[in-house]
């Protein structure tokens, strides 16, 4: 299309002529006339096609907390901003914390929602003249204007609206730092900054069994209405069973970063008393995943805790404690009972979600009152590495997912029992340079010198095992013996009883008369006195 020189000409000064105008309306008219002109222009625009408008301010009157629903919708419209807005803010987070690109003041951006499409806005009501006031309330206003069109009320405030804030409030969740807590004396919580990189992206486990974890929690961070029309606590408990090493801690890690959640790390055997769990317990948040690891290690079954044991916390054992340590776990008082009370009495439900994870390496000695579903919904072995397993391993470790020695490696992963936590660490490079293949030979050593170990240790099990049943068999017969010469001596007894009885008839018990003499000797007397006589 030719646009010819004296047309742009023409434009450009009635574009200039344009500006003039507006400058003079924009700094003539007083504001009333201004809002009152905007107000007709809009009435006009929606006589023919209604258009709705919403207004979601920063402030709540009279309140100097910024609005939930306007924090939730900014985090929502900031994670569509980058793509959609032409003009955004950048804003550096708090140490560590990302950089989040937000839209600016003045700046629109459309969304759509179940094929609707909607019209977001950013704008600021900026007070006439300068007033110092302490409260946000009185300086800048700022707000978020949805506007869509009026036949699509009922979808946008039933459904839109509502999707946008717990969208907006999941992305604050996951942005946020998240927090490990720990009790570590008494009835109190102290916490660190959480960052551990864990995920179930990067977890070695069977796929299918990961995928329905991952869904398991999912459904349950988004089932607020679910629990709430169920009658039941919105709380969720897993059981994370398997030997060391196996990744239970990994997995609880996983979990919270999933779910955005805060960990809080419960130790038992620091806490007095069933009074300061309670205190302890309604101390902690909503959002929040509460674990007791090594829970038949930190609770005595029988209602008496006892102090930790096996694997580490063994070694610590042997060392001495401090005096005063050691009078607080003999007073401990902690009960099964009031642990199940926190699980599943009526206070567990001061706070909102939660999820509880017990882990142990002997599931066979917890109380099924313990575990019982209701109480650990989701039971979750974790076991030694399976070929799927090594696969996420190797390729979070040597960034492979095929090799022609990963045949062997399934050959000998079957063959043999190997945790997680060691393949991991034979796929770990030891030196600069160390390439995929030098990783994966030295896992096959590893798994070989397993192989061997456990074939070492079951020829040397079976040995002690014919050794006791030899023993044992030495035993019965020993003991076969020594019974068989009781009975032998016994029945020689009772003969030679029986043969004393035969001589005693015989031989007019001469041989009684002897032993009477010595026991009671004056009947016989008296007999030989009246013999005589
Ligand atoms: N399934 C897994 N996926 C990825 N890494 C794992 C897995 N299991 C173990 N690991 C690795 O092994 C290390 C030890 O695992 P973790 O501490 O989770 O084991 P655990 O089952 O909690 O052991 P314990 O019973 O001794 O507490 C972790 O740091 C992790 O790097
Ligand atoms: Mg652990």
């Amino acid at each position: 299309m030719e646009i010819r020189a004296e047309k742009l000409a023409e434009w450009g000064s009635s574009l200039a002529g344009l500006m003039f105008v507006w400058a003079t309306f924009d700094q003539f008219f007083p504001k009333f006339l201004k809002d009152y002109i905007q107000l007709q222009w809009r009435k006009l625009v929606n006589y023919f096609n209604p258009i709705m408008t919403i207004i979601f301010n920063e402030y709540s009157s009279g309140l100097y907390k910024r609005s939930d629903a306007y924090t939730a919708i900014e985090s929502y419209l900031s994670s569509k901003s980058a793509a959609r807005a032409s003009r955004l803010r950048a804003e550096v987070g708090k140490k560590n914390n990302p950089m989040v690109l937000a839209m600016d003041d003045f700046e629109k951006i459309h969304d759509v929602f179940e094929g609707v499409s909607v019209k977001w806005f950013k704008g600021k009501h900026i007070p006439q003249g300068k007033t110092i006031s302490w409260s946000h309330a009185d300086n800048e206003k700022k707000f978020y204007e949805l506007s869509f069109s009026e036949k699509h009320r009922t979808l946008i405030t039933d459904k839109y609206i509502h999707y946008v804030v717990e969208e907006g409030k999941a992305i604050q969740s996951r942005r946020r730092q998240r927090r490990l807590y720990m009790n570590c004396c008494g009835d109190e919580w102290d916490y660190a900054v959480f960052e551990h990189p864990a995920s179930f992206n990067n977890f070695a486990m069977d796929e299918q069994r990961k995928e329905q974890i991952v869904n398991d929690l999912i459904t349950f961070s988004q089932g607020k209405e679910y629990y709430a029309k169920i009658g039941k606590v919105w709380k969720r408990g897993y059981l994370l069973y398997g030997p060391p090493g196996t990744g239970k801690s990994t997995m609880i890690v996983a979990m919270a970063n999933l779910l955005g959640y805060d960990i809080y790390d419960l130790e038992l055997t620091t806490v007095k008393d069933n009074t300061d769990l309670k205190r302890l317990l309604l101390n902690i948040k909503g959002k929040s995943l509460i674990v007791i690891e090594d829970i038949d290690c930190s609770l005595d079954l029988t209602g008496e805790r006892k102090r930790k044991k096996g694997k580490n916390k063994k070694n610590r054992d042997n060392f001495p404690k401090p005096k005063e340590e050691d009078d607080r776990s003999d007073q401990s008082k902690v009960t099964l009972s009031g642990l199940l009370n926190f699980i599943d009495g009526i206070w567990s439900g001061c706070a909102g979600e939660r999820v509880i994870v017990f882990t142990t390496n002997h599931v066979e000695q917890l109380d099924p009152a313990l575990i019982r579903r209701g109480r650990m919904d989701m039971h979750i072995e974790l076991g030694y590495c399976t070929f799927g397993a090594f696969k996420v391993l190797a390729k979070n470790y040597l960034n492979i997912e095929s090799h022609p020695l990963f045949e062997k490696i399934e050959e000998l992963l079957e063959q043999t029992n190997m945790t997680p936590a060691d393949v991991a660490e034979n796929l770990t490079p030891k030196t600069l340079g160390a390439d995929a293949e030098t990783c994966l030979k030295s896992l096959i050593q590893a798994l070989e010198k397993a192989k061997e170990e456990s074939k070492l240790k079951l020829i040397k099990e079976e040995a002690k095992e014919a050794e006791a049943e030899a023993e044992q068999q030495a035993e019965e017969e020993k003991e076969a013996e020594q019974k068989a010469e009781e009975e032998k001596e016994a029945q020689q007894e009772a003969e030679s009883d029986n043969g004393s009885n035969d001589s005693y008839d015989e031989e007019t018990g001469s041989e009684e008369s002897e032993s009477e003499s010595e026991t009671g000797s004056e009947e016989p007397e008296s007999e030989s006195e009246t013999e005589s006589e």
